[in-house]
């Protein structure tokens, strides 16, 4: 059995009058993808700030690995990992320069060089954060997520507004985290990076979970209800066309 790492339970959270999330509940096992899924305003940003002790929740109880939320919420903060605003980078330092000083916040000692290679930006060290690519940018900004060696990273739509190359690297990047034993808590709209990337995924609408369980198991059950896709016609799609032509490798992006 995997352990629990992260247990919500009936969360609640309103802004004035409005109702953002209405009692959601969840676990998440230590070591897995778990994916947040569903339409813009669903609630799944709240959802995740309020685990991160970013913002108040109404109501509602959370663990994380063992701690309570409203008890040790610096506790936890040393425990995880959290993608920062883009604002956040100061402007004049360089990658280098970014990681000395978080690792300085932390307390922590980083070789930025290693932690540059573990997200191939080893040749960008000297540049400076708005000098990078998007997906240079959100592999920057997964790095300085590992700094303090978290056992859990929250990514937020890491992927949105990325080529289909840096996405299909980005996950690389994710799988890699995840097998050194970091549980990993991602947003994202692109239900086929869902499919692939999460082990179990919870549908929120309306600031309720709809439905929680494997990719593999939900497509089941709609299969199970006599749904049918319509066919496809063609054996691969832009996408596909996309990627044969420009190459699935990792290049300057
Ligand atoms: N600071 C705030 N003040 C008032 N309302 C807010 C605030 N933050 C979020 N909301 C509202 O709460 C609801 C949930 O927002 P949230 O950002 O959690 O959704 P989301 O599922 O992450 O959406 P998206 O996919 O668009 O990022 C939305 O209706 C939003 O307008």
């Amino acid at each position: 059995m995997q352990k629990t790492i992260i247990t919500v339970q009936d969360l609640y959270k309103n802004y004035g009058n409005f109702e953002a999330v209405k009692g959601i509940s969840f676990d998440v096992k230590e070591g897995e993808i778990f994916g947040l899924l569903g339409p813009n305003g669903a609630g799944k940003s709240t959802t995740l700030e309020i685990i991160e002790t970013l913002r108040d929740k109404a109501s509602g109880k959370i663990t994380v690995d063992g701690l309570d939320l409203d008890i040790s919420p610096n506790e936890i903060k040393k425990i995880i990992g959290v993608q920062l605003q883009t604002s956040g980078y100061y402007p004049g330092l360089n990658l280098v320069e970014l990681i000395h000083l978080f690792a300085g916040l932390y307390n922590e000692h980083v070789d930025p060089m290693q932690l540059l290679d573990s997200v191939n930006l080893r040749d960008k060290a000297k540049n400076k954060f708005k000098e990078l690519s998007g997906g240079q940018k959100q592999r920057f900004s997964i790095a300085t997520t590992l700094i303090n060696k978290p056992k859990i990273i929250f990514l937020d739509e890491p992927t949105t507004g990325l080529d289909p190359q840096a996405r299909r690297n980005l996950w690389d990047l994710i799988r890699d985290i995840r097998s050194k034993g970091t549980t990993v808590i991602i947003t994202t709209h692109y239900m086929d990076e869902a499919e692939v990337l999460c082990d179990r995924v919870a549908i929120i609408d309306s600031g309720k979970i709809i439905a929680l369980s494997t990719p593999d198991q939900l497509i089941d059950d709609l299969v199970a209800t006599g749904f049918e896709r319509p066919k496809e016609v063609k054996q691969a799609n832009l996408e596909d066309v996309f990627i044969h032509l420009t190459g699935k490798h990792l290049r300057e992006e």
